[in-house]
């Protein structure tokens, strides 16, 4: 047994009753997310664990119709969690241009940006279909595309430029609308690739069903430009909203609701650094009343599977681990 293995055994036993468990209604299986592009399992260089209480029927392995689950990866080193959202992301889009014939990503700001970059490397490079990818942005800051502060600018400058996906499949947000314009065009652009097939939508929710959603999250438990305390997290009809008075600047900026994020068939969340430990910390431990919920602790994949990226730093404040 590998010493991630052993690891991994060990604590998945002492989490059977430990501080990770979450209030939940759903069933958690423990899924390793790394596939081949084969779809060959491969071992992570992780410590994985389920999150929530295991059904009988997640311990086989089986995943049940509507069922959504969430899992826990730790990474000893960045370049592994690197390694393993790389091939995360490559095997989803395999799956999904199988499957549908397209791909719908979606980015955010920040690290993340970084954490991808294995993507642009062999194997990956030659092996994506990246002309089936679609990309949109979970949150955009509300600058002109080659302002230093953009989320379009960062993704292209870090990634997107140095992959073949097609220009026209790059969903950037409007640059020359204000916030709240510039929300409801990008929630038309989301409607009109709904109709034409593209996005597909989600069964469960009626809200578009993204193929996988790549987030991270802020030291106060933000996530996409969801802030907490923010009225906008409570927003459920909209699938775009905006914010004037972001704490993080810049301060004017578009985001998707949570009934988008919480439809999505998969959700990324790469979360790094010690100073994220203490939001980390009251997200697993479950004990958030539903009065101050950290908006990192709404997330919740109504008929779909989330996949937490971390480092060591970024979970230790988890007694169990
Ligand atoms: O545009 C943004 O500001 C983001 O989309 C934001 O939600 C970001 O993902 C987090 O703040 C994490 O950023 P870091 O990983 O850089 O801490």
């Amino acid at each position: 047994m590998s010493t991630a293995t052993a690891a991994a055994a060990a604590a998945s036993t002492s989490l059977s009753s430990s501080t990770l468990r979450r209030s939940s209604t759903s069933s958690r299986i423990l899924a390793n997310p790394c596939r081949s592009l084969s779809g060959r399992l491969l071992s992570s260089s992780a410590a994985q664990f389920p999150l929530g209480p295991v059904s009988a029927m997640a311990t086989s392995g089986a995943s049940a119709e509507g069922a959504s689950r969430k899992n826990l990866l730790i990474f000893d080193a960045e370049e592994d969690l690197a390694a393993s959202l790389a091939e995360h992301t490559a095997g989803l889009s395999e799956k999904f241009v199988a499957e549908r014939g397209a791909f719908t990503v979606v980015l955010s700001g920040g690290s993340l940006i970084k954490a991808l970059r294995k993507l642009a490397e062999p194997p990956y490079l030659e092996a994506v279909d990246w002309t089936r990818w679609h990309v949109f942005w979970a949150d955009e800051r509300v600058v002109p595309k080659d302002h230093a502060d953009s989320n379009y600018k960062l993704a292209m400058d870090g990634f997107l430029s140095k992959v073949p996906v097609l220009a026209n499949q790059i969903y950037a947000m409007n640059d020359t609308l204000a916030a709240e314009g510039a929300a409801a065009d990008y929630e038309s652009r989301l409607n009109q690739l709904i109709k034409n097939g593209v996005i597909a939508s989600s069964p469960a929710t009626g809200f578009p069903k993204f193929d996988l959603m790549l987030l991270g999250m802020g030291p106060d438990g933000h996530i996409a430009s969801l802030f907490p305390g923010h009225p906008i997290v409570h927003e459920n009809q909209k699938l775009v909203t905006y914010v004037q008075d972001s704490p993080k600047p810049p301060p004017e900026r578009i985001t998707f609701t949570f009934p988008v994020i919480n439809s999505s068939a998969h959700i990324a969340l790469t979360v790094t650094g010690a100073g994220k430990a203490g939001a980390v910390h009251k997200t697993l431990s479950g004990n958030g009343r539903s009065s101050d919920l950290l908006p990192v602790e709404m997330i919740e994949p109504q008929d779909g599977e989330m996949t937490w990226f971390t480092d060591k730093q970024a979970v230790s404040m988890l007694s169990s681990l």
